[in-house]
């Protein structure tokens, strides 16, 4: 709306000058004050809008805090107080103001920080869709126990110590513990792990997690801004009111330059006035010379414009960036952590090797091994089950299905129980697997994965299933290694294994035979005295991507993952994370560039202002000549900005 009305009144100021037609109802020579007032009257709208700038920046001056806005009020109110008192001039028939209004000046100057407050914002408001979607994780109501009858309140009347029922598919409404009944809770909202997990008396139970089969009754531990999901929230939301570090710098120089500029532009007003013995007219001239030509609005667009650029090259190219605290942390990354499943490697495993032990045939150990991950949602379990598929074996009856994460799973058929899984759920079921260990050993050897399988406490063979690593995943950690990156990887798979991959795509540290729950755990320890990133797929990569420095998730991941996480890599190629970092480089030069300009043309123009080079007899800079100066550092900003989308990024 500022720029409907200050590009019409720029074109009347100034189109002139350089050779453009006016109506002839409006030239300045022959009929002055209608050019006069036509100007005044583009002047107020664009004013009204800027309203803000007045209001803010003379309210810090007058507390002697003087900021950006102050200097942007001081010399648009000058210049526009000027140009008011040539209006009247001229209504009083003193034609030789109409030549010299500035309200294009202070139109201008309105609009173009205007125009860099609204870049700002855009650039910042694309995140708070996550707290929206946090927010609505939450169930609205709660069932409360009262005197044998149960009645429906709101979530904010519940009290610690209330007794709550949970239906069936239902949310659970705060955090407690449970004190009738049994369930299977759906906790991937807040934990990140996927599978349910059968929970009983005395046991906890999460906030805005989801109760999947039988009805129980709870005792509200925290409720209200102490739940977990609400920490989670405010997590969220304190990331996203912070400000980029960089934005800082601009406000600390920002807090020296604002006092000298004005201290300056009165002592050269009154020098002039005292010592060269001009006219007031004269000396309020040079006053508004310089606080025009320092004004920072160029500043004020440093900082969005490259942002804006930045996170629109890297959306162009498949890197989603979520905020500009991001974009300027990425450069500063010292450790890269890379999940296993899903992101050095494709995520879709399959059955490669099947050795059976103690007289039992392969087909049957993969029937019973298919039978029992029926029930599994875990890629390893997917694996099994689709080459028994594959064979046309038929799949048995299974009861008492039980997943133990980062161990594997138990289950009965026929009352016997079975057992598949690493050799951590072995020792725990006291299962020897000495006759099948160098087997696993050999196979984890050649990056496989090993899963022993028991049945009725006999080990009855192994289950070995391979991923296929990612074509881009050794180059990609090759150019992140170049960069003088350490990167490691992080998996529940086990360490032979994992050993073997991180060996084919040249990882140096790995961090194996982690559990779900300690993944961030291990990203915090990295973090001591380094600047981290993670990249994962998962649900369960889901909190270590949060704890991270920089959380990177891969396009094709899970939901929860893409929203943990500051960057996206929709192409899911490994190629991107180099990329991400290089872009980030690449926008905090451009920032820098941007402050430099923002700062050359104030800092050289103001000695001009001053009028300086008058007294050694060179020209004099008017107010709209330091206006158009003025501009020209926002345009030269703009440009160094838009320079930022030729940056080319390795394929
Ligand atoms: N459903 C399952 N069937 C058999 N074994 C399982 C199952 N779930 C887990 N395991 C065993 O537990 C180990 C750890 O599992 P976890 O899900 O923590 O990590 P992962 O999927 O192997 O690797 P990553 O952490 O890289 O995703 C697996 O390597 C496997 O040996
Ligand atoms: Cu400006
Ligand atoms: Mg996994």
């Amino acid at each position: 709306m500022s720029a409907v009305f200050a590009i019409p009144l720029l074109y009347i100021a100034m189109g002139h000058m350089v050779g453009l037609p006016l109506p002839e109802m409006i030239d300045p020579m022959s009929h002055p004050v209608s050019f006069a007032t036509i100007q005044l009257i583009l002047v107020l709208p664009v004013i009204y809008f800027g309203r803000e700038f007045f209001i803010v920046g003379f309210k810090s001056l007058f507390k002697g805090h003087p900021n950006m806005d102050s200097l942007v009020a001081l010399g648009t109110s000058a210049a526009f107080l000027y140009s008011l008192y040539g209006t009247i001039m001229t209504y009083l028939g003193n034609n030789t103001f109409a030549t010299n209004l500035y309200y294009e000046s202070a139109a201008v100057i309105l609009t173009l920080i205007t125009l860099g407050k609204y870049f700002e914002a855009v650039s910042k408001g694309k995140t708070s869709d996550a707290i929206k979607k946090l927010m609505k994780l939450a169930p609205k109501t709660a069932f409360i126990v009262k005197n044998e009858e149960i009645i429906e309140i709101n979530l904010d009347e519940v009290q610690v110590g209330d007794i709550l029922m949970v239906r069936p598919g239902d949310k659970i409404p705060v955090d407690g513990i449970i004190v009738e009944g049994s369930s299977s809770i759906d906790e991937s909202m807040i934990t990140g792990e996927s599978m349910p997990v059968d929970k009983k008396v005395n046991d906890k139970v999460v906030g805005a997690s989801l109760n999947k089969n039988v009805s129980f009754k709870f005792k509200a531990t925290k409720v209200g801004s102490d739940t977990a999901l609400a920490q989670i929230i405010k997590l969220v939301e304190d990331a996203q009111g912070s400000k980029a570090p960089i934005a800082k710098i601009a406000d600390q120089v920002s807090s020296v330059f604002v006092p000298v500029v004005i201290t300056l532009a009165l002592l050269s007003g009154l020098l002039w006035l005292i010592l060269g013995q001009q006219s007031w007219i004269f000396a309020l001239t040079i006053t508004i010379s310089v606080l025009v030509i320092a004004c920072p609005c160029a500043l004020g667009l440093a900082t969005p414009t490259a942002i804006m650029v930045g996170t629109g090259l890297g959306a162009e190219n498949g890197i989603l960036i979520k905020s500009g605290d991001a974009l300027e942390t990425s450069r500063k990354i010292q450790t890269i952590v890379f999940d296993k499943t899903g992101t050095i490697t494709e995520g879709k495993p399959v059955v490669t090797d099947i050795i059976t032990s103690n007289g039992y045939k392969s087909d049957l150990v993969l029937q019973l091994a298919a039978s029992a991950e029926l029930g599994s949602e875990h890629p390893l379990g997917e694996a099994i089950v689709d080459s028994a598929k594959d064979k046309n074996l038929t799949l048995q009856n299974t009861n008492e299905f039980k997943a133990i994460p980062g161990q594997g799973i138990e289950t009965k058929i026929d009352d016997k129980t079975l057992l598949l899984g690493n050799d951590k759920l072995m020792l725990s079921k006291n299962i020897n697997i000495d006759i099948q260990k160098s087997d696993s050993d050999k196979l984890a050897d050649e990056g496989k994965t090993p899963m022993y399988l028991s049945f009725d406490n006999t080990l009855i063979g192994i289950i070995a299933v391979a991923d296929t690593i990612k074509p881009s995943s050794a180059k990609a950690i090759k150019a992140l290694h170049k960069m003088d990156i350490e990167v490691a990887m992080l998996t529940g798979d086990n360490e032979k294994t994992a050993n073997a991959i991180a060996k084919q795509v040249g990882i140096d540290r790995v961090l194996s035979e982690v559990l779900p729950e300690d993944k961030a755990n291990e990203v915090k320890k990295l973090q001591n005295n380094k600047i981290v990133a993670m990249v994962g797929d998962g649900i369960n990569d889901a909190p270590a991507l949060a704890q991270a420095d920089v959380g990177i998730a891969i396009g094709s991941g899970t939901d929860v993952a893409i929203e943990s996480a500051d960057v996206v890599l929709i192409k899911n190629d490994l190629m991107d994370v180099s990329n991400a970092i290089k872009l980030s480089h690449a926008t905090i030069r451009n920032i820098k560039q941007n402050l430099f300009w923002a700062f050359a043309y104030n800092t050289l123009g103001i000695p001009v202002a001053m009028g300086v080079l008058t007294l050694f007899g060179g020209p004099l800079l008017n107010p709209m000549i330091a206006g158009a100066a003025m501009s020209f550092s926002s345009v030269s900003v703009l440009l160094n900005a838009l320079r930022l989308k030729g940056f080319k990024l390795a394929k």
